[in-house]
């Protein structure tokens, strides 16, 4: 059953006035319930819009997007979201951000330590769940961000260019972590980011966007085989891919 349907979605920030701006327009995609998709594009296309909007952060200015059927309209915890910036409380320990949100619910104290116990063992943290914010790199904070994120139990998991800041090497071993998590959980991912290679790693589709007002411009499916394996990258088959996907961007 198709998750996620985006319907000729159009958004113009400060829509009839004078400084109007077309960011996306006419955009139509389907995200099969639990397909891993990334979203590339130059800078300024509108992809994090795009995002945001399928978080219900903001109503688009023309079309809609549902969620099973039902229109996407205002935040929900079946849509999660993971911004490059971390969001994690500094006056928390690691298990106490990440269940965070069952604890607003009304989890027994049970719940949650079975929560905790749960996603920092998924997220790489076993060990660091006593730790505080302060205490940690930019990567093992990440890893609670994305710990919270999925223990609320979204059925989506929004990504905003979760890795961005991060080095090269954090960045690759975070992008397994991810894979791994993601195999684990089967929720639909839809993940943002400027980094090709990144993009054709995790995905099963890249969307690549045109310059704004962003359109699609292409889908690309990516075959290579799950797991994903980092040596993969080395590939024909992916340097092939890149390649074409590289030609496509405005540089
Ligand atoms: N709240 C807003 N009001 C007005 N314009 C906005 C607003 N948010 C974003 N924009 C503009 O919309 C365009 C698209 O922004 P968006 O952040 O979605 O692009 P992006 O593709 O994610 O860019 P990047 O890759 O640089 O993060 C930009 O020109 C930006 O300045």
């Amino acid at each position: 059953m198709p998750e996620i349907v985006v319907d000729n979605l159009t958004h113009t920030f400060g829509k009839g006035g004078a400084e109007a701006l077309t960011v996306l327009e006419g955009i139509n995609l389907t995200f099969e319930n639990g397909s891993f998709t990334s979203i590339v594009g130059t800078s300024g296309c509108g992809k994090s819009t795009l995002l945001k909007m399928m978080a219900g952060l903001f109503d688009p200015s023309d079309g809609e997007m549902r969620l099973d059927g039902e229109v996407i309209s205002g935040t929900d915890r079946r849509r999660g979201m993971v911004f490059q910036q971390d969001a994690v409380f500094p006056w928390m320990t690691v298990a106490k951000n990440i269940s965070y949100g069952p604890r607003l619910r009304g989890a027994s104290n049970s719940e949650q330590r079975e929560i905790e116990a749960k996603w920092t063992e998924m997220v790489g943290l076993k060990g660091f769940e006593d730790r505080w914010p302060r205490e940690l790199s930019g990567g093992m904070r990440k890893r609670v961000d994305i710990g919270r994120v999925y223990a609320n139990d979204p059925d989506v998991l929004l990504m905003d260019e979760p890795f961005g800041a991060l080095d090269a090497q954090t960045k690759e071993r975070m992008q397994t972590d991810l894979l791994e998590a993601w195999q684990q959980s089967r929720k639909t991912v839809i993940f943002v980011t400027h980094d090709l290679e990144e993009a054709i790693f995790l995905s099963d589709r890249v969307v690549v966007m045109s310059a704004r007002p962003g359109r699609i411009q292409h889908i690309e499916n990516v075959d290579l085989p799950r797991p994903r394996k980092d040596e993969m990258r080395l590939t024909d088959e992916f340097i092939q891919i890149k390649r074409r996907l590289w030609g496509m961007l405005d540089h």
